[in-house]
């Protein structure tokens, strides 16, 4: 069978560029999924990502569950905490905040998490997720109680994700912050780009298709855009199939 990751090992050896949309369970009112899944389905996306940094019991699993009924694509939980696991969906970013030094989100709701993924069968996915300054404060950063990488310190944020590629991760993620101000610059994706030897996601700010287009063309496998779709459902006509 093939997986969800040899899927995105796949396209991105055809050139294929990847683009997840990201509903909030927070956000995302159940009699509005039915219409908002229609328009992704028009669209180029290749994934749907759910997560929050801060979402209550139950909602996630009933969220895709629903998502599930109207879409063909995979779905993936990209989870702030461990009671958003689920096994209505198809995989799980395990992330791992390596931008910070808090130890529950290095390591410590991994292994509070174990009990739960072992009576799923969701394809786990090994993250190292690097949170970097944009101009204001975000939710993982007040969640976590970790500091973002400084934008302007290069060498320490490819390097981090480097370290993140040696202990194992599968994948990398540069994230700005749902919501930025400033997305994450082209400069920083294409300089980690050039280190890795696994995908580079990329999310948070993105709001037009020049600024997708951007962080294409720096390196992104796969960018995230969450916010963009919530505040403006056009957006979804721009990126037509
Ligand atoms: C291992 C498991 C199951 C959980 C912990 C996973 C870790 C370490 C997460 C990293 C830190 C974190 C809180 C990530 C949340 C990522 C996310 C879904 C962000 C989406 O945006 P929001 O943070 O919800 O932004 P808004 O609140 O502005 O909508
Ligand atoms: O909501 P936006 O700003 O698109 O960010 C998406 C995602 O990277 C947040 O985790
Ligand atoms: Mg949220």
């Amino acid at each position: 069978m093939n997986s969800i990751y040899q899927n995105i090992i796949t396209s991105i050896s055809k050139s294929e560029k990847l683009l997840a949309v990201l509903i909030d369970p927070d956000k995302m009112r159940l009699e509005a999924v039915s219409k908002f899944i229609s328009k992704i389905n028009q669209s180029k996306a290749t994934h749907i990502f759910v997560g929050g940094s801060e979402v209550n019991e139950g909602v996630t699993e009933t969220l895709v569950e629903d998502i599930k009924k109207h879409t063909n694509l995979p779905v993936i939980l990209f989870p702030g905490d461990v009671i958003q696991i689920t096994d209505k969906a198809d995989a799980i970013l395990f992330l791992s905040l390596i931008s910070g030094r808090n130890p529950d989100y290095l390591i410590g709701k991994h292994v509070d998490a174990i009990s739960k993924l072992r009576e799923t069968n969701l394809e786990v996915v090994s993250t190292g997720y690097l949170l970097i300054e944009n101009g204001k404060e975000t939710s993982v950063e007040r969640v976590s109680k970790t500091k973002p990488l400084k934008r302007n310190n290069i060498k320490k944020i490819i390097d981090t994700a480097k370290a993140g590629e040696l202990l194992g991760k599968k994948l990398i993620y540069l994230e700005a912050g749902s919501g930025a101000t400033h997305a994450i610059e082209p400069e920083i994706i294409s300089k980690v780009k050039e280190e890795l030897n696994i995908p580079l996601i990329v999310g948070g700010g993105i709001r037009s298709k020049k600024g997708l287009e951007s962080a294409y063309k720096a390196g992104a496998d796969l960018v995230v855009i969450g916010t963009a779709f919530e505040q403006d459902k056009s957006f979804f006509n721009e990126i037509k199939k």
